[in-house]
């Protein structure tokens, strides 16, 4: 249950957290469609690493670190469709208080936590484009780390991502380290229907 609204903050220049920002049925909406794509798998990591998420990307596939048409398997990536482009630029009007009709993303990955999954510091930079990414967060409580653009140690601000809330980083924060120490197991509201954590990026390839 909420009882204090959670104000909207920069956490750094260009980088806005909105809490509760989708409605529930927006919300429901989401899961949903996330269910429909297929192909959730762990990324292996060049270094030998797998990643403890699960992602399928749409658009284009991110195969560590660029993107390309197609998935490791030579299957074809599900499509970014229009209406998850058009949440994108509502996302950035919001976010940065400006119209943003030029935001066009054209790839998302879309990452599935369970109870155990993190993803370790990381800049988000195999596009070939300065635009923001807006991320949008479902289930499960997260703990989303954002740093600095030089290096994934501190200075960093701890941001509770909840089910609903948005976040944005572009312009000096584009290139900024973050990520996702832990989730909070459980504290996804049950009506939802989704164990775990869904997080969704929007970003433009620049392809
Ligand atoms: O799960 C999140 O909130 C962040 C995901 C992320 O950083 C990424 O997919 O690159
Ligand atoms: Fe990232």
């Amino acid at each position: 249950m909420e009882l204090l609204p959670r104000p909207r903050r920069e956490i750094a220049p260009g980088a806005v957290h909105v809490p509760d920002w989708l409605t529930v049925q927006e919300q429901r909406d989401l899961v949903t469609a996330c269910r429909g794509w297929r192909g959730y798998r762990s990324t292996r990591l060049p270094n030998g690493g797998v990643m403890s998420v699960r992602t399928v990307c749409l658009g284009w596939q991110w195969r560590p670190y660029r993107y390309d048409r197609l998935r490791e398997d030579g299957s074809p990536v599900e499509p970014f469709p229009d209406w998850l482009a058009d949440l994108g630029r509502r996302a950035l009007a919001d976010a940065y208080g400006r119209p943003a009709e030029d935001y066009e993303p054209d790839v998302a990955l879309v990452n599935y936590y369970d109870a155990t999954s993190k993803m370790g510091m990381h800049q988000d930079k195999d596009e070939h484009s300065t635009e923001p990414v807006v991320s949008l967060s479902l289930g499960d409580t997260c703990v989303f780390r954002f740093g600095n653009t030089e290096h994934r140690n501190r200075p960093y601000t701890d941001v509770e991502l909840r089910s609903g809330d948005l976040f944005v980083f572009g312009g000096p924060s584009r290139l900024a380290f973050h990520g996702v120490p832990k989730t909070l197991p459980g504290t996804a509201d049950p009506d939802l229907g989704l164990t775990g954590r869904l997080n969704l990026t929007l970003r433009v390839s620049g392809r």
